[in-house]
């Protein structure tokens, strides 16, 4: 969508205010990321180069729609050199800049949740994942704190938090070894380093003059801290939020830096917005219910210059499968009544990843593109990603994450501490952990059993390169690669892991689509996106790999075209569709409650406010749907409607049609419907 230039008089109040902190605190639609896009335009006119400018925004996702909106706004080659990043890839920034003055070498490697959570199987010595994870998980929010693991050994409050203290500081002192972080590290480092090295905070205070942060609520404290380092005493920030929406509370983001903002910058200029740009009427009426119903920090006002637009439907289903049926319906009603509306113009939201499935079965079989947003892609699978590290040293053999998980998957007797040293090395040396396995002086560093294993490894590794190099063809690459695979052992590996039978199954399985995927495209068939398939030239399987390697890098990026948006309610903060779903809206579901967890004020709050984002995502039409029975496990358990819904005091707001907007409804109903009657009109280029 292009974005007309104009600003109401309180957004142009807080893009042209320069001289001092600024925040912009108002609710959803009201044009916050507008204010933060066009600031950035301003900022230049000012004489800021786009170089010193930095946006912080909360995903991927929001960074890249941010460029494209601001290369709109001033043009591509002033956009280019504009830091736009979420708070992550802006640690990486630094810690590629300053990682000398914390020992990390040039090339760090970066691990991802399951490297973690193998690592600290390792170093708190079990084979139990889920004992992993809720240590991934406790140490996750230390740091986020701030703590390190001699702090977190005092706060911590239980025995099992004990243990989790004594397990982080082994985990850290093994990613310390292996030149890794983890990505809490990625703004812990950074916040240690410029809270420490002066000389170094002074100089990115002086090249990041100009810090703007989306999404401002949903900080956590140690992002606080590093933006307080940032800029500095100067302080010369745009925040922009609105505490109606936080919904990270579990993940460590706190409101109370909204708090903390007006007391520790005195000259903080707080500017409301209160005119909603985004939803119709009715929508933001239910929206403001709902949230009415929690305790207000804030006092904020919502609304809306568009008329009441179609009232909310509440559409009640026999269970998922009908819910999935009746979404693939009312996608395709839209669309005939509203003739513009394209795929893309349509969101299916939901609580939880795993309600994700049927709606994905059903789009599929009624044809509709879809793409699942914040969920978990084929390419993700702890599996494919396993083979993927593979093909991608083979293509690559300095890529070190990679290395890491292959030298490490399936187990080969290498332990940490022979990766430790290895890793230290080839810090010292300033070479990859691959070349660094191969150099004349390791034997100095470890075990000659050790450097034995390590060598073999790199034999297999390069043997295998050369054969991938000189192996094209389906049934020859197919060949390869299956032989690989018991070289590897990988099926014992998927079956000796800590998944059930039947979960190692179904993973071995996507390695024989993965592998049959590969040979095809090794034969020349390359499939496109309808299913259909086409010649091309034979590849090698290292041509695929490569290809492979892109395609994984590039995951993220593919969303350009007309496909319904299958997302998680957290991965949908901040974007907006025309036409949204909001799938299960019963108790349970969402609010979402674990069996094993006690629900809280707290946590009912949190949710209320995740109904909120989502009502707050559609701009056209809002359907809500509950459950009459849902599915519990492998049973049926009755369901009941969130209690969210009677908030959404619907019945109310039906009341509240105005029979002149019902009737202009009816009138453009019925035209589109009749202009999509006709006969269709070729296109014209
Ligand atoms: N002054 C304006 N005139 C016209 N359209 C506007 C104006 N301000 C914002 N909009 C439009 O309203 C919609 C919502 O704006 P935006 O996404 O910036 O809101 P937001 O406050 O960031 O919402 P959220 O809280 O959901 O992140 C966008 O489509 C935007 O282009
Ligand atoms: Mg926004």
């Amino acid at each position: 969508m292009s974005e007309a230039p104009s600003l109401n008089p309180a957004q142009m109040a807080a893009v042209h205010h320069l001289d001092g902190p600024c925040l912009v605190l108002a609710g959803a639609g009201s044009g916050k990321t507008r204010v933060i896009t066009h600031k950035i335009g301003r900022l230049l006119e000012a004489g800021y180069a786009p170089g010193q400018i930095a946006a912080i925004t909360f995903t991927n996702k929001a960074a890249q729609e941010m460029r494209e909106r601001a290369k709109e706004l001033i043009g591509g080659k002033a956009a280019k050199n504009l830091v736009i990043s979420t708070f992550h890839s802006l640690g990486v920034r630094l810690l590629r800049a300053e990682g000398a003055r914390l020992g990390l070498k040039d090339k760090f490697s970066i691990l991802g949740g399951d490297d973690v959570v193998g690592i600290l199987k390792d170093a708190g010595g079990t084979t139990d994942v889920n004992m992993a994870r809720r240590w991934q998980w406790t140490i996750s929010l230390w740091k986020n704190q701030g703590l390190d693991s001699d702090q977190a050994a005092t706060a911590a409050l239980d025995d099992d938090e004990r243990v989790a203290a004594v397990v982080m500081k082994r985990y850290e002192e093994r990613l310390a070894a292996y030149q890794a972080v983890d990505f809490d590290d990625l703004i812990g480092m950074p916040h240690r380093l410029l809270q420490r090295d002066e000389e170094c905070r002074t100089k990115w205070q002086n090249t990041l003059r100009y810090v703007l942060v989306d999404e401002y609520q949903d900080t956590n404290a140690i992002q606080y801290e590093l933006l307080k380092s940032l800029v500095g005493e100067r302080a010369m920030f745009t925040a922009v939020g609105d505490d109606d929406q936080s919904i990270y509370g579990w993940r460590g983001a706190t409101i109370e830096n909204l708090r903390r903002l007006p007391q520790e910058y005195p000259a903080l200029k707080v500017i409301p917005l209160e005119q909603n740009y985004r939803s119709t009427g009715f929508i933001l009426r239910a929206a403001n219910c709902v949230i009415g119903n929690n305790p207000k920090l804030f006092d904020k006002k919502l609304w809306s210059a568009f008329g009441d637009g179609d009232p909310v439907a509440l559409v009640e289903c026999d269970n998922e499968e009908h819910e999935a049926e009746r979404a693939v319906a009312r996608i395709n009603s839209i669309r005939s009544q509203y003739p513009d509306a394209a795929y893309k113009d349509f969101a299916i939201l939901y609580r939880a990843n795993h309600q994700a499935r049927v709606f994905e079965k059903a789009l599929r079989k009624a044809n509709i593109p879809y793409k699942v947003s914040g969920g978990q892609s084929f390419f993700e699978r702890t599996e494919i990603r396993d083979l993927c590290a593979w093909l991608r040293l083979l293509v690559n053999n300095d890529d070190d994450p990679a290395f890491l998980r292959a030298v490490t998957t399936p187990k080969r007797g290498i332990g940490h501490t022979t990766l430790g040293a290895l890793g230290e090395f080839s810090g010292k040396w300033k070479v990859s952990l691959f070349e660094a396995l191969f150099a004349e002086s390791l034997g100095t560093a470890m075990k000659p059993a050790a450097v034995a294993s390590l060598h073999e490894f790199g034999r297999m590794v390069n043997d295998l390169e050369y054969r991938a190099r000189h192996t094209s063809g389906s049934e020859d690459a197919k060949a390869l690669l299956m032989g690989w695979l018991k070289d590897i052992d990988y099926e014992k590996h998927l079956y000796e892991g800590d998944d059930s039978e039947k979960v190692a199954a179904g993973r071995w399985s996507n390695v024989m689509d993965f592998v049959d995927w590969i040979a095809r495209r090794c034969g020349g068939e390359i499939e496109n996106d309808g299913g259909m398939s086409f010649e091309t030239e034979r590849q090698t399987v290292l041509d695929v790999a490569q290809t492979i390697s892109v395609i994984i890098s590039l995951a993220e990026r593919s969303d350009e075209q007309d496909q319904v948006t299958l997302s998680t309610l957290h991965a949908s903060k901040g974007l907006e569709w025309p036409h949204v779903v909001l799938a299960g809206v019963n108790e349970g579901l969402l609010p979402f409650r674990s069996e094993d967890e006690e629900t809280t004020p707290q946590h009912i709050e949190e949710e209320r406010r995740l109904m909120y984002v989502g009502i707050t995502r559609a701009r056209r039409t809002l359907a809500v749907d509950v459950l009459r029975r849902r599915k519990k496990g492998r049973e049926f358990v009755p369901g009941v409607p969130s209690r969210f819904i009677a908030e959404m005091k619907l019945d109310e707001v039906k009341e509240q049609v105005d029979p002149r907007e019902k009737l202009k409804a009816l009138r453009a109903a019925a035209a589109a419907r009749a202009s999509i009657a006709k006969p269709e009109e070729p296109e014209t280029a």
